[in-house]
């Protein structure tokens, strides 16, 4: 069985406690409250950014040039991505300027750009792989199950079950099945330590937007 495979397997309680989170189930329906849906877009923006700079690192440590400009163009992605949501759902949202990264994004975050700098480059791929992973089955998820009518959300929906998304998903767990193949067990196991690391990163993204978790002093 690919790395991928088995590791997805291994997350696979995490993924499904992810879509049966409020905040996705509500994000679906259309009814997710906007004070959570603002403090959630807000906070990604501030995450995309600096995704962008840890996939831009280990575009820098790919071992090829073919690697090198795949982990270039996700960068480039995350950061125009960043850029859709300051445009349209920052002025759709009423959500105005950028606010201060709270708790969990900020760990995330900070969790992405130490392990793209210090650790092997294998594990730097299979750290940043659940945000493009889980965000594909997770939008092709409330894709297939929405309710027919307006949702105020669709345009974020549209955006992670898109055929543009799909294609580099494929390409990111292409990447590291081919990279896992050619390690050792020992990295090879920090890889699937680091996938499930920021699979738990996602869940506790998305919980920390329904409860508008942030820092508890000001
Ligand atoms: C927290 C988070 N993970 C992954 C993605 C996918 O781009 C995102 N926008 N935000
Ligand atoms: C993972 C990811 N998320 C937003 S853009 C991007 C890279 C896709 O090319």
């Amino acid at each position: 069985m690919s790395w991928s495979k088995a590791t997805w397997q291994t997350i696979s309680p995490i993924y499904h406690q992810i879509i049966e989170m409020p905040f996705i189930t509500e994000l679906m329906d259309g009814n997710l409250p906007l004070e959570k849906f603002q403090f959630y877009i807000s906070q990604d923006s501030a995450y995309l950014e600096n995704f962008g700079r840890a996939l831009a690192l280990i575009a820098a440590r790919a071992y090829d040039t073919e690697n090198t400009l795949a982990f270039l163009q996700f960068a480039e992605n995350a950061i125009i991505v960043e850029n859709a949501l300051h445009e349209s759902y920052f002025k759709e949202f009423g959500v105005s300027e950028k606010s201060i990264i709270q708790p969990a994004c900020h760990h995330y975050i900070h969790y992405l750009k130490s392990t793209a700098a210090l650790e092997n480059l294998e594990v730097a791929m299979a750290a940043v792989l659940p945000c493009f992973w889980i965000y594909k089955e997770v939008g092709d998820y409330i894709y297939k199950n929405q309710k027919s009518g307006s949702n105020p959300y669709q345009a974020w929906i549209d955006t992670y079950a898109g055929e543009e998304f799909g294609e580099a998903v494929k390409k990111a767990i292409a990447i590291c099945d081919d990279h896992a193949a050619k390690t050792s067990p020992i990295v090879r196991a920090k890889m699937t330590e680091a996938f499930v690391t920021a699979s738990h990163l996602e869940y506790d993204f998305w919980d920390a937007g329904y409860r508008l978790r942030s820092w508890q002093t000001n």
